[in-house]
């Protein structure tokens, strides 16, 4: 369950400040899944990253499920994102040092609850159903773009988390691999019960999603 109230981000800009997102009113069911829409520039990233704890907005209330984030400590939202969302960054965030099996892997180790044999086995089965089994052992930098995709869509869902948020999830795939990632994302999300929160552009992907949240440029700037 997501539940926002007079929600206000903004970023320092030099002298003023720009505020990336405004949203007054907004409720996902527990379970529910969303397409945010909206231009670019009109605050999607900003608003996945507020719902994620990753950024504290400027004002108003977001609750998720029994967390009030406007009011949790950093540790708390430590733990929580840990324990209970699965975030697939726009670009990727894949730790470069790390073959993509232990990228994936890392999804899981904060969440404190797997045992390293469950890991290995979503891990596999992941990789298997995203066509990606075979890249296991290369680093990100040997992987294209939409192979790079697979692997950070995989970590996000190896620990099963209560909230997936998916930040143009598609954005580098061929159209075959979009809708598979697409239908993961959707399984996952009724099988768990995880409320999904996807970011798109694309009309073939905002189609398939009968909750959509439209966000208006703002660009204002405010002194
Ligand atoms: N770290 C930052 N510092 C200052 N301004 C920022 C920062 N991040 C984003 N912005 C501004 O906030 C606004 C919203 O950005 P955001 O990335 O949330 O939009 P978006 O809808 O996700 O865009 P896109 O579709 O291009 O990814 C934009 O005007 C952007 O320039």
């Amino acid at each position: 369950m997501i539940h926002i109230e007079n929600l206000i981000h903004q970023f320092p800009d030099g002298e003023t400040t720009v505020t990336a997102l405004e949203l007054p009113n907004f409720s996902a069911p527990t379970g529910s899944q969303w397409c945010i829409t909206g231009v670019s520039g009109s605050g999607k990233s900003t608003l996945l990253q507020c719902i994620a704890g990753l950024l504290q907005p400027t004002k108003g209330r977001l609750q998720v499920n029994e967390l009030l984030l406007n009011e949790a400590t950093s540790k708390e939202l430590d733990v929580w994102r840990g324990n209970d969302v699965g975030y697939i960054f726009q670009d990727f965030n894949l730790l470069n040092f790390l073959t993509a099996e232990d990228n994936i892997l890392s999804g899981a180790f904060f969440a404190n609850r797997f045992t390293h044999k469950e890991m290995v086995q979503e891990m596999n089965e992941l990789t298997t159903k995203m066509g990606i089994a075979h890249l296991r052992h290369k680093k990100p930098t040997q992987l294209s773009k939409g192979e790079q995709q697979r692997v950070a869509i995989a970590r996000a869902l190896i620990k099963k988390p209560r909230l997936l948020l998916a930040d143009e999830p598609t954005a580098s795939l061929d159209e075959a691999n979009s809708q598979l990632v697409i239908d993961l994302l959707k399984q996952y999300s009724e099988s768990l019960q995880a409320t999904l929160l996807i970011t798109s552009h694309e009309e073939t992907v905002i189609r398939q999603f009968s909750n959509r949240l439209h966000l208006m440029k703002r660009g204002t700037h405010d002194s």
